[in-house]
């Protein structure tokens, strides 16, 4: 009994103790998580802070959480309050970026913001920018979406890194040389002008002979019609039922993103969410069925023209790239194939980062002639001069200089893409002096470089296409002060695209229409993701007297078949 007793003693000490050891442990990670977590939260900011300071940079202090998220939500949405005033002005910084041109007049163009905990140096200085993008860029890399945007713009060329970036950058660089982007011409053509057509047949519906649209609903069509024909080629038809899935992919997600601050939304079980997974779903379905259906055409073919020259006459679509490089990885090994899923991945991305872009710089080019009516008319007489009765061929882009004055005033005044970021990836001394250490984020804003008085003089926010006569290198005091589409090895790579789709746009429009703007039109630049115009661009369009004869026009095809099967 004694013994007995003795053990069952034991084993309770021994549980005691067990105990005492668990309840230790757990204080001790309860300790060492809270230790880190505030570190993370207040500790590690009060460092950068601290070490920015040593240096001369300074920025808003950093709250507890909330870092400068209050003050920067409530002078953005002060700005977006109230629309441009004057009307006309193009001063749209203060609107667009309140937050940076707010600090910036307090702090300099290099200061410190915090995005909560995380910190974002701001960086507009062109020479630092040289270093960023070219001369240091191998220390810096493309900084990581949040997930939500990841999911809309897919895992394709814009996030990808490495050896993996660099296959797929060179795999698809092919198809956006200006030879191979010309054989879009008459597609792309056809496309506004059946827009403008469109237009025409509603203006003379309406007593007053003109008609009112909101083009930054309707250059959607030409800008999706544009980039599903770069991506698909011969198999339009069946990328334009995969990218209208995507389009409503992308409505479905943006909503989600100004949803971004509920956690978790995305995985929650709302009826947006199960459609969204559906459409996701059908998407990759759709496209894996035709990857496989292109890639036996592509072996046959292959198979058939061997010992023969390659055809280099037909357009190279950018699925078509993909597939053929994966093709030829079977007859040379030592090539990189890009697997099914990743060609799905970077459908998704195209379309993501070609499409919206492209709708704004048409949107604000457009809204900007209708601004503008000296430059629109300067604009139509160089058409009218260099097209006569036609609309432009590929010929005749290269000549419309004008057109390509506005549109390089346009990516000035309003870029579609009004910042983008950076991250260190190792501590980085700039050439100012500056230490950036390793996983700092660099905010570079774009918009405010273009729209800065030391490089574009004081007429800075006024709009004088007639700057970039001599080129976009030589239109600022520094050659870098323009950079619409990034700089460097991660540079756009579908830019050639985006200024053929607003050469012609504008070129087809021009031809056809008087442009104003509508009583019912607001100025009021915002940017969501991209620039918008706030409250839509309604612009009134008045059909001119004489119009291109149809069948003088890219909007005739001398194809007998259905114009998608058509390869000019
Ligand atoms: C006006 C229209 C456009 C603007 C303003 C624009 C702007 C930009 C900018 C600023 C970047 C660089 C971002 C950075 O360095 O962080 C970029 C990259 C990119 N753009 Fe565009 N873009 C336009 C049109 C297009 C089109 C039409 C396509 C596709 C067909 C496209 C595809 C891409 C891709 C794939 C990248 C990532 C390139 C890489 O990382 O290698 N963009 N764009």
């Amino acid at each position: 009994m004694g013994d007995e007793m003795e053990a069952a003693a034991w084993a309770w000490r021994g549980w005691v103790s067990w105990r005492a050891a668990a309840v230790l442990l757990s204080a001790w990670l309860a300790l060492h998580v809270a230790a880190r977590v505030a570190d993370a939260l207040w500790w590690r900011p009060r460092r950068l802070e601290a070490h920015f300071a040593a240096q001369g940079v300074r920025g808003p202090p950093y709250r507890f959480l909330l870092g400068s998220v209050k003050e920067m939500v409530g002078l953005m949405v002060e700005a977006s309050s109230k629309p441009m005033s004057p009307p006309t002005s193009h001063n749209a910084l203060p609107r667009v970026l309140a937050f940076y041109h707010y600090w910036r007049k307090i702090y300099g163009p290099t200061f410190l913001i915090w995005f909560g905990p995380t910190p974002r140096l701001t960086v507009a200085e062109p020479e630092l920018i040289r270093e960023i993008f070219l001369t240091r860029a191998d220390a810096f890399d493309r900084y990581e979406a949040h997930p939500v945007v990841r999911q809309l713009e897919g895992d394709g060329l814009v996030s990808l890194h490495g050896d993996k970036w660099a296959l797929h950058r060179r795999v698809l660089g092919d198809a956006f040389y200006p030879d191979n982007l010309n054989r879009l011409v008459p597609h792309v053509g056809r496309s506004v002008a059946a827009l403008a057509e469109k237009w025409r047949e509603m203006a003379a519906a309406d007593g007053s002979g003109e008609v009112e649209v909101d083009v930054a609903e309707w250059f959607q069509e030409v800008t999706e019609e544009a980039i599903t024909r770069a991506t698909f080629g011969g198999s339009y038809n069946d990328g334009r039922v995969v990218f209208g899935m995507q389009s409503q992919l992308m409505a479905f997600a943006s909503e989600a993103f100004r949803k971004v601050l509920v956690p978790g939304y995305r995985f929650m079980p709302t009826k947006k969410n199960w459609l969204s997974w559906k459409l996701d779903r059908g998407i990759r379905r759709n496209l894996t069925r035709l990857i496989g259906r292109r890639s036996e055409e592509a072996a046959a073919a292959m198979k058939a023209a061997e010992g023969e020259k390659a055809d280099t006459g037909s357009f190279r679509d950018l699925l078509g790239l993909m597939i053929n490089a994966s093709q030829r990885t079977t007859r040379a090994p030592a090539a990189k194939a890009i697997p099914v899923h990743d060609m799905v991945e970077e459908c998704k991305t195209l379309f993501f980062a070609g499409k919206q872009t492209t709708t704004n710089l048409l949107t604000w080019a457009t809204v900007l002639l209708a601004m503008h009516p000296e430059w629109q008319e300067r604009a139509r007489r160089e058409v009218l001069d260099v097209c006569g009765s036609d609309d432009p061929s590929k010929e005749h882009l290269p000549r419309l200089k004008t057109l390509g004055m506005i549109i390089n005033e346009t990516l000035r005044l309003y870029p579609p893409a009004v910042a983008t970021i950076r991250r260190a990836k190792a501590d980085v001394r700039l050439s100012d002096g500056c230490m950036i250490p390793r996983d700092m984020e660099l905010l570079i804003p774009i918009m405010a470089i273009h729209h800065d008085a030391r490089h574009w003089g004081q007429d800075a926010a006024q709009f004088n296409p007639a700057r970039f006569a001599g080129g976009a290198a030589r239109a600022a005091k520094h050659p870098l002060a323009f950079i619409p589409f990034g700089l460097g090895a991660r540079m756009c790579v579908g830019q050639n695209l985006a200024r053929l789709e607003a050469k012609l746009t504008m070129a087809v429009l021009l031809r056809r229409f008087q442009i104003r703007t509508s009583p019912n039109y607001v100025h009021a630049p915002t940017v969501l993701m991209l620039l918008y115009p706030q409250y839509g661009a309604p612009l009134i369009f008045r059909p001119l007297a004489s119009q291109p004869s149809a069948a003088d026009s890219t909007t005739s095809s001398s194809c007998p078949r259905p114009e998608f099967l058509c390869q000019d």
